[in-house]
């Protein structure tokens, strides 16, 4: 008689890869031995019905939610909005798709995680024929919710006198076991990046080796107890798909959102999963991306100006090791190894940066893998002071408030403190009610400064906004509006393919000034900074299409009168029509009557003035020219509307961040640059 299967479940979350999982990699090394621990195993992936909405499983119209719907806690947006919550399922429909080819299966569900996992243990609890459970695995996450929810599945497993086991997570670029502090004591994590960045220093050498795809797993057992009611899991990707989304297609966060222009493209127009991730991956190595990438990093417009690798990463579609080893073997030389990506080795050697070790460009990768690492190492250290108003400065963790002499400035300088606009209730010079309708508009791109509205309305079609734009954006909302920074969190929690707790809230709180940056009060100019990377306002044009017809040309020079060549790419640009491109308010009468644009609110009465003047005659201002890339900005984009090359290369930086951030904050106009 054949014996009843053993079987292992493992609990995917934000590990949605088959290569470089360590607990595929550990199940196929024992499954491989003589007597194996478990016969089968269940991989079950659940979509978390406190992240994710999930009344759109509902098995009949009459049935309702034993669940709260999936929103944020201070704006009531949804949790996972319609991009992220595409990417996911195309990820998990892929890794579905990876583990039956090797012999296995995933098993999808909906409900919380610890519900999922009682009705699991419940169907097996009998013994017999179904078999019986042998353990429950899972890999740990990030963010207070994640942990609580690993809290609750370990005390069910271990109710039904099961095993738990909880995997470290490997997606990151450092591993715990290999930082230079013990992580058990993460008081000890330094509260600024550069002397983290120092303590793990050289980057090449960090990151430990991958494992490989597993050549075959386990089968599914093959009794598996159905999706507890009042749910029900419909057959097909296309169908599992339109179950996530129908919610949030029929209830969207605002009324009438702005339409998709013509002729732009997505800077992010990637499916997700981990194929796809590697795909990807290769065709940055293939094509000089990487390589080019320390130049280009600022761009705007394109798909290559970044890596784009942040959704793969955000969910564990890719590692980052993985991401560093197949840079280790392009830049040794060796045609990188991807699992899913097999490469041909004759056309390697024509590719920029090829076999040269280590560039400025893979290197800036790597610098930018490990502020990721930081991002969530603090989120683990701050742990719930990462979604309040006063973020980490304002916690007892920060060494700042711990200890003279720390390298934050301690919370209770009164630079870092705010007045903040809430929505839930009236604070100095704003009530809620104002405070919404600014909201609103910020939302969807109508605030008048259009770096801001396009960087806002490319988010809400595409998903995805360059880090540039983000930092502008974050900044704007919080020191040029002074409202609430985590009602701006929540809308990128929302919106962004790539959310990721700790990059997200970590970002938001550097940007607000309530995190760790180490400078205080720093606010950015968002019309200089569209002066310095989207110089003749393409950004601005391609995506806010009211203002594509706006005439920004210079009376023609002497030289061009000539025939001479332009000596710059402005050289055929009015600058002081531009402004008109990066604040409309600024436009002529006639050019705005002659475009409609008068007619508009936020032309008319954007929601702040921001008193920018070009400096000089004919070219634009200082500020412009040389210096690298440092810190966190640098670089450029260009490229037409719907341009899908690579930002500007090599442009300015120096002490730009300094004089972008002139000026002060609140509604106050920032200064110009002198
Ligand atoms: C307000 C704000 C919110 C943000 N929210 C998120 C978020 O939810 N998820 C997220 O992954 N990133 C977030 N970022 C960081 C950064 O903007 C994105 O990682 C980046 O734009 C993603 O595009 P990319 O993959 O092409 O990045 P690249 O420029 O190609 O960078 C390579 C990788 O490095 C990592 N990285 C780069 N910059 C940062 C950074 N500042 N912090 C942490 N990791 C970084 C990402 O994993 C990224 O994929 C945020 C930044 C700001 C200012």
């Amino acid at each position: 008689m054949a014996t009843a299967p053993r079987i292992l479940v493992y609990l995917l979350r934000r590990d949605l890869r088959v290569s470089d999982n360590p607990v595929f990699h550990e199940i196929s090394r024992l499954s491989s031995q003589a007597s194996p621990p478990f016969t089968h195993i269940l991989p079950v992936y659940v979509y978390s019905a406190n992240q994710i909405e999930v009344s759109g499983f509902l098995r009949s119209r009459d049935s309702k939610s034993p669940y709260p719907e999936a929103r944020a806690q201070n704006s009531g947006f949804w949790r996972t909005g319609y991009h992220r919550a595409k990417f996911v399922s195309q990820s998990v429909w892929d890794v579905k798709g990876t583990l039956g080819q090797l012999g296995s299966g995933l098993v999808i569900r909906v409900g919380k995680y610890v519900d999922v996992v009682r009705d699991i243990l419940q169907h097996y609890s009998d013994g017999g024929e179904k078999g019986e459970i042998v353990g429950v695995w899972m890999t740990e996450d990030t963010g207070s919710e994640e942990k609580a929810q690993e809290r609750a599945v370990r005390k069910e497993t271990e109710k039904h006198g099961k095993e738990f086991k909880l995997w470290l997570d490997e997606k990151y670029f450092v591993d715990h076991r290999d930082l230079p502090f013990d992580i058990s004591n993460i008081i000890d994590l330094p509260d600024v990046y550069t002397t983290f960045r120092k303590s793990v220093e050289p980057l090449r050498e960090r990151p430990r080796p991958t494992h490989p795809l597993p050549e075959k797993l386990p089968p599914l057992p093959a009794s598996i107890p159905s999706q507890f009611e009042p749910f029900a899991i419909p057959d097909g990707e296309e169908a599992l798909q339109e179950a996530l989304l129908s919610p949030l297609i029929s209830k969207p966060d605002i009324p009438n959102p702005p339409s998709w222009p013509s002729n732009v493209g997505s800077a992010h127009p990637f499916a997700g999963g981990e194929t796809k991730g590697q795909k990807r991956l290769h065709h940055l190595l293939k094509s000089g991306a990487a390589s080019a990438y320390k130049d280009t990093r600022n761009g705007l417009l394109g798909e290559d100006f970044s890596t784009k690798l942040s959704a793969y990463l955000s969910i564990g579609c890719l590692s980052a090791r993985q991401v560093h080893a197949a840079m280790l073997q392009f830049e040794d030389g060796t045609p990188p190894v991807l699992p899913f990506f097999p490469s041909e080795e004759t056309d390697w050697p024509s590719v920029p940066g090829w076999a040269g070790g280590e560039n400025k460009g893979t290197a800036a990768i790597r610098f930018e893998l490990l502020w990721r690492d930081y991002m969530r190492l603090c989120a683990q250290k701050f742990n719930t002071a990462l979604f309040t108003i006063h973020g980490f400065r304002g916690s007892k963790l920060s060494r700042a408030n711990a200890e003279a002499g720390a390298d934050l400035q301690p919370y209770s300088n009164p630079q870092t403190k705010k007045e903040w606009h809430y929505l839930s209730h009236s604070g100095p010079g704003s009530s809620p009610e104002i405070t919404r309708r600014k909201l609103i508009r910020f939302i969807r791109g109508e605030t008048g400064i259009g770096l801001i509205d396009a960087s806002q309305r490319e988010l809400i079609h595409t998903g995805y906004t360059s880090n540039r734009a983000r930092q502008n954006v974050a900044s704007f909302l919080s020191s040029h509006l002074n409202i609430d920074w985590r009602l701006g969190a929540e809308w990128y929690e929302a919106m962004l393919v790539d959310y990721d707790v700790g990059s997200n809230w970590g970002n938001w709180q550097y940007v607000a000034g309530v995190g760790n940056d180490p400078r205080l009060g720093r606010v950015f100019n968002p019309v200089k900074q569209a002066l310095d990377y989207d110089a003749r306002g393409e950004y601005v044009r391609a995506w806010v299409d009211e203002l594509r017809g706006v005439d920004i040309a210079a009376e023609p020079s002497q030289s061009a009168k000539n025939g001479t060549p332009a000596k710059d790419k402005t050289d055929d640009v009015d600058p002081e029509k531009l402004m008109g491109v990066y604040q409309a308010w600024r436009l002529r009468d006639a050019e705005k009557a002659r475009l409609g644009l008068d007619k508009l609110e936020w032309v008319q009465h954007p929601l702040t003035r921001i008193n920018f003047s070009v400096a000089g005659k004919g070219r634009f201002p200082a500020g412009r020219g040389g210096g690298n890339r440092g810190g966190r900005g640098g670089g450029g984009g260009r490229g037409t509307w719907n341009a899908r090359g690579r930002g500007d290369r090599g442009r300015r930086r120096g002490n730009m961040d300094r004089a972008n951030l002139a000026g002060g904050g609140g509604t106050q106009d920032v200064l110009p640059e002198s």
